[in-house]
């Protein structure tokens, strides 16, 4: 098992949705295989350098795309990022999109989440009682910068939206999908979560770029299948590496203090640091010595 400790700290992470299973431009110094207390990471990570800045990059389904998304090691992924010093999280995710006016090829910056996972380890935490706030999910400062460089590559480029986290892996009912709209979500799809609470939970930053593939099943003339999304994918795959080129630079390293996300787990632990047994502090140290060893 990796130690937590990181000799060269590599503060940004990609990872990568359906489609992207590997970052261009990236000089790859190493592939890491990195053992956790959840288990493996979805692969080895892929550590380089782009632009002069040391990055992650982290295929969320597996290099040939053998996790489905209820399958997928999210905590696992989680532990191996924090494990590398990753504080700056930013994701790729192909959506469906429950808005007329977000077509299939846009961009959507999302600002919110609707959970309706439920088959998915949903904490890092199951030894203790840690309940951090997830008022809003992605982060501010990072989807500000993800919506500066969409516009830059002039992708249409939608600014918010709440994305709808369904269990799948089958696509949702026809039902189902007009339920989402009503709800005045813009986008389904179906590993936002646990992703996004356990990057929370990690105190990592964390904001997603998703490329809308489909109008998912509510639209007459459409029905969503994996060639239509892969098809789209294909199609707009370009613009998405082009924008993560431009996002790596622009990300703000030296503001890393002024992010709330890393400081999530401040007045989140409930339980005091004796009542938690030694195990469970040497597999969550990563996340809970800077508050335990006080
Ligand atoms: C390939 S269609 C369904 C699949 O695509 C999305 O994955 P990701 O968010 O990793 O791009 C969606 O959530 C499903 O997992
Ligand atoms: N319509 C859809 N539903 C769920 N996940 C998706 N990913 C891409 N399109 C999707």
């Amino acid at each position: 098992m990796s130690t937590g400790t990181n000799d060269l700290r590599v503060p940004i992470a990609i990872i990568g949705g359906s489609g992207l299973y590997e970052l261009d431009g990236l000089k790859v110094i190493e592939e890491r295989t990195i053992e956790t207390p959840f288990g493996m990471p979805s692969a080895p990570i892929l550590i380089g350098e782009l632009d002069g800045r040391r990055v992650a990059f982290l295929p969320r389904h597996g290099k040939n795309h053998e996790y489905n998304p209820s399958t997928v090691p999210y905590r696992a992924n989680i532990w191996a990022l924090k494990s590398l010093g990753v504080f700056w999280v930013v994701t790729v995710s192909a959506v469906g999109s429950l808005k007329e006016a977000i077509v299939p090829g846009h961009v959507v910056i999302p600002d919110n989440i609707i959970d309706k996972t439920y088959r998915r380890a949903n904490t890092l935490f199951d030894e203790l009682a840690v309940h951090v706030n997830l008022t809003y999910p992605f982060d501010p400062m990072l989807r500000e910068v993800l919506i500066e460089c969409v516009k830059a590559e002039g992708v249409p480029c939608h600014t918010e939206g709440t994305y709808v986290c369904m269990e799948g892996p089958a696509f949702s009912t026809r039902a189902e999908s007009e339920l989402h709209r009503s709800w005045g979500a813009s986008l389904i799809g179906m590993t936002a979560m646990p992703e996004a609470r356990l990057a929370r939970e990690a105190e990592l930053c964390y904001a997603t770029i998703a490329l809308s593939t489909d109008y998912d099943c509510w639209k007459d003339d459409d029905e969503v299948d994996v060639t239509n999304v892969m098809a789209i994918i294909k199609q707009n795959v370009a613009n998405v590496r082009r924008i993560l080129q431009r996002v790596i630079p622009a990300i703000p390293l030296e503001r890393e203090e002024e992010c709330e996300a890393g400081r999530a787990l401040q007045f989140g632990i409930m339980t005091p640091a004796e009542a938690i047994p030694e195990d469970a502090r040497k597999k969550l140290g990563i996340f809970l010595d800077k508050y335990l060893d006080q």
